[in-house]
């Protein structure tokens, strides 16, 4: 048995890594080449190293954090903090630093990641067991269509079926006028037919009326769900597109934690919620994000903020506890980029991802793969002096 309270968080080391993606990914507010993964690792006085990862899509455009703003806060704030502190008491730990720092949902997620993932380690058990335990060993994934072309995304949706990796796609769009966008869905799901669920995320683009209009169309040509068609702090507006009830609606922008799902879940204003780790502030609020839209009657999803591997399968440990996933998950993001950054890459398969049996995350990272790609050869860290 650990001596609990002489385990304490000794230090905590940040990592910009670049990326590159494998094509252009065409989102309504950025086009990404690459991605910036903010890697933390947090040391623990008994030796123990716990990973976590915050990440965000195309620097400041989709959200308040960027990798440079996270890996700052952590450096400048959070670690001096959480440095001495009990590293066996991740809730304690999360509960300090709710205190001290406003907002940093991102941030604060990677920081919670790697305090579970050490507990794990310590533990012998798997981060998704330290939540009250996995329901599935697998979890659905979908791929996201969005190079910009039909064709191009046709031929990336037979591919992606072809070796049963994927058979619900989300488009992206937003970008170009309405019908264009409604002809582009409208193609890929003729093509696809049965064989796969089509859906679309316009990322907020639309006004309210454009996004009436949007909905009829989108439920004519045959799409399944429509995520975040407009801004994310109109909860009234989603609530009275939901209340056509000509197509799902999904909010994802719009869920930044408990309270926010509180108010959707009480105006009704999402018929399905797009859980994210990062968004939500950490692991353990994107589970009562669930538990909030569970108990209204909401559907669930498991969404991305296109994670690296270590993101990535925080997100599956915290999805497979999930009380329901009617929608699946979206956990592709390791699948996006050129480089592989663990030893051992996570196991796609069947449609699926697995969800890792060992201790903490399950993972480990490939450190001659780290050294290539970090941004630059300076960390930074704070180190409780004699700790
Ligand atoms: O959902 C988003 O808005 C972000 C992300 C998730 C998948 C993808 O392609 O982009
Ligand atoms: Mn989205």
């Amino acid at each position: 048995m650990t001596d609990s309270a002489n385990c304490r968080i000794s230090g905590i080391e940040t990592i910009l890594i670049d990326l590159p993606t494998i094509r252009p990914h065409v989102l309504a507010m950025a086009t990404m080449h690459a991605q910036t993964i903010c890697l933390v690792r947090v040391t623990c006085s008994d030796g123990i190293v716990g990973l976590g990862e915050a990440t965000t899509i195309g620097g400041l455009a989709y959200g308040p954090e960027s990798p440079e703003t996270i890996k700052t806060a952590i450096d400048t704030y959070f670690a001096p903090l959480l440095c001495g502190q009990e590293a066996t008491r991740p809730a304690t730990a999360m509960a300090l630093l709710a205190r001290h720092v406003v907002g940093n949902h991102f941030a604060k997620c990677a920081i919670e990641t790697a305090l579970l993932d050490a507990q794990g380690k310590r533990l012998g058990l798997p981060v998704s067991e330290l939540l009250g335990g996995r329901r599935v060993e697998a979890l659905p994934v979908l791929w996201t269509l969005a190079s910009g072309d039909t064709s191009r995304d046709i031929a990336e949706a037979e591919q992606m079926l072809g070796v049963r990796r994927h058979n619900a796609f989300k488009l992206k769009i937003g970008k170009r006028p309405l019908a264009q966008d409604v002809a582009h869905v409208g193609a890929i799901k003729q093509a696809l037919g049965d064989r796969a669920s089509v859906r679309v995320d316009v990322n907020m683009a639309w006004d309210e009326p454009t996004a009436r209009r949007g909905l009829a169309m989108l439920a004519e040509v045959g799409c399944d769900l429509v995520e975040q068609p407009i801004v994310r702090h109109n909860r009234t507006g989603m609530a009275r597109l939901v209340a056509l009830g000509l197509i799902p609606i999904m909010a994802d922008e719009s869920l930044t934690g408990p309270a926010s799902a509180m108010d959707f879940a009480r105006a009704a204003a999402a018929d399905v919620f797009a859980v994210k780790i990062e968004q939500s502030g950490g692991l353990d609020a994107a589970r009562a994000v669930a538990q909030i839209g569970d108990a209204a009657g909401i559907g669930l999803y498991g969404g991305t903020m296109l994670e690296g591997a270590i993101g990535t399968i925080a997100s599956a440990h915290a999805f497979s506890t999930f009380p329901s996933l009617q929608w699946g998950t979206e956990l592709f993001g390791p699948l996006l980029l050129t480089e592989e950054i663990l030893e051992e890459p996570l196991t796609y398969r069947e449609f699926t991802l697995e969800v890792p049996q060992g201790p903490g995350l399950g993972i480990a990272l490939d450190e001659d793969r780290l050294a290539r790609f970090r941004r630059d050869r300076t960390t930074s860290q704070f180190a409780l002096q004699g700790a």
